[in-house]
């Protein structure tokens, strides 16, 4: 029997991180929209980051929700660092180590919340393990974790001897190497959310995209009898568009014939150098492809007193001239969800981040993989060989080179004018179609998000 849901208080807390903010957000709105009272608990700034930039929902979906301010120390914001010897963000390690200390006010909040219901359910991110320990100590409390990474990441690099070995070998699927995906400092992070007080995962995948794995992540010892409930895509599968001003690259797509465009991004806070921009541009520029490229500096520990900063300049002389009608540069925030869910788009030319996966399978489109660092040479692996929706530009191996313009263009070509791009194209569109499917009523990852929300509201 279901106890009465105003008796449950959930919390939800995210990393301050872009690519974690926004599940997370995704998340609270829907288990709101279910009748649930939901606190987003995090720094003012990361909340401010997470609702502004906030896609494919119509406007009044947060007024249901409570957010709360963590104050967080005053840390340093500094500029990413496009030389770098490894891709992976260090510079949003100073907003990473003072985050720790907005527990003992995440800690207030929860008792406060214990007091006055039921039960506490606390949904934090999987590298916020402190959450979890404060939420097992409360009387009422109920740690759940949130994993923002596919499951089969964590198992894909153990390659063929590891619990995935057989998945691998039958897809003779290329497991890339460890190496240089994170620094040691992360690592450290990491390293905390080992064996968390969890009673049980929720995870932003969906069982047609990683069902394979699943069983197998959750057969791992620190897992064995945990609840795992997959509900994923998070994000809006059918888009509403954001209100206000709407962003001139949409008008710009709108004029384009269908299918036409290569959407390229590399996420919140990935950065390249120079000399490989230049190569970019003259590999889009020969494929003769039409395209929507993202060109913005990576995301500061604080957006807000940092703001967005537009990389054009970096870019060969007369490019903008030459692309006149074919091609466009975003420098600010690009509304990824809807260039994605465009008619005009047919591919999405990425870095591999979780969140750029699942929305371009969400929307059908196939990818070109471009890994930089954390989970992203796996998805790239999982969506070119596994999946079967993408192909590989730069391969992991060869991460400490320029890619040059020629093969750029060589990848370009495959997806977007060859007939391999048609059997891509076409496998993307099917999956896109399931996995919307998935999440509708009756679908696999709305069947487990119901069993969550009935669980955390049993009496
Ligand atoms: O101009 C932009 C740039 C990004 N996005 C959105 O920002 C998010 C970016 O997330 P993701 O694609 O996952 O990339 P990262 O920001 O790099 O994500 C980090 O977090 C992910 C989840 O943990 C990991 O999978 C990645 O490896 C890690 O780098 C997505 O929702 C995009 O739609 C925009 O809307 N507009």
């Amino acid at each position: 029997m279901e106890s009465s849901k105003a008796d449950v208080s959930i919390v939800v807390v995210p990393f301050p991180a872009q690519g974690h903010l926004n599940q997370l957000l995704h998340l609270s709105i829907m288990l709101s929209s279910h009748g649930l009272t939901v606190y987003y608990a995090a720094p003012r700034t990361h909340i401010h980051q997470a609702r502004s930039r906030l896609q494919g929902w119509p406007a009044s979906v947060t007024s249901t929700l409570h957010f709360h301010e963590l104050p967080i120390p005053p840390y340093t914001s500094p500029a990413p660092n496009p030389n770098s010897s490894i891709f992976f963000p260090s510079h949003l390690q100073p907003l990473f180590e003072e985050f720790k200390h907005v527990r003992p006010h995440l800690a207030s909040l929860l008792h406060s919340l214990s007091a006055a219901s039921h039960r506490v359910v606390v949904i934090s991110d999987f590298l916020v393990s402190f959450a979890a320990t404060e939420a097992a100590a409360l009387p009422n409390g109920e740690p759940y974790t949130f994993r923002c990474t596919p499951p089969s990441s964590a198992l894909g690099w153990e390659g063929e001897d590891g619990p995935a070995g057989n998945i691998i070998k039958s897809f003779g699927l290329k497991t890339p190497s460890k190496e240089d995906c994170i620094t040691e400092e992360f690592r450290a992070i990491v390293g905390r959310s080992k064996s968390m007080p969890e009673s049980g995962l929720l995870i932003n995948t969906c069982r047609l995209i990683e069902g394979d794995f699943l069983d197998l992540f959750m057969q791992q010892p620190d897992l064995i009898g945990k609840k795992l409930f997959a509900i994923g895509p998070l994000n809006p599968t059918v888009i509403t568009e954001t209100t206000g001003p709407r962003h001139p690259c949409l008008d710009w797509l709108d004029r384009q014939p269908p299918c036409s465009v290569l959407y390229i991004s590399f996420g919140s806070n990935s950065s390249i150098s120079d000399e490989q921009i230049e190569q970019l541009a003259i590999g889009l520029l020969n494929s003769d492809q039409r395209f929507v490229w993202v060109l913005r500096e990576a995301d500061r520990g604080d957006i807000i007193a940092e703001g967005e900063k537009d990389l054009q300049n970096k870019l060969p002389p007369d490019f903008i001239e030459k692309i006149e009608g074919k091609g466009t540069i975003i420098g600010d925030w690009a509304p990824q969800l809807e260039i994605l869910a465009h008619k005009a788009t047919a591919a999405f030319m990425s870095h591999c981040g979780w969140n750029s996966c699942i929305e371009s399978i969400s929307m059908g489109k196939p990818m070109l993989a471009w890994p930089m660092h954390s989970d992203q040479p796996w998805n790239a692996v999982l969506l070119s060989d596994y999946l079967k929706v993408g192909v590989i530009v730069r391969d992991w191996s060869r991460r400490k080179e320029i890619l040059p313009a020629a093969e750029i263009e060589k990848a370009i070509k495959e997806v977007m004018v060859y007939n391999k791009g048609e059997e891509i194209k076409q496998r993307a569109s099917e999956l896109g179609e399931a996995v919307r499917q998935a999440v509708a009523d009756g679908g696999t990852s709305n069947t487990e998000l119901l069993a969550f929300i009935n669980h955390i509201t049993r009496s």
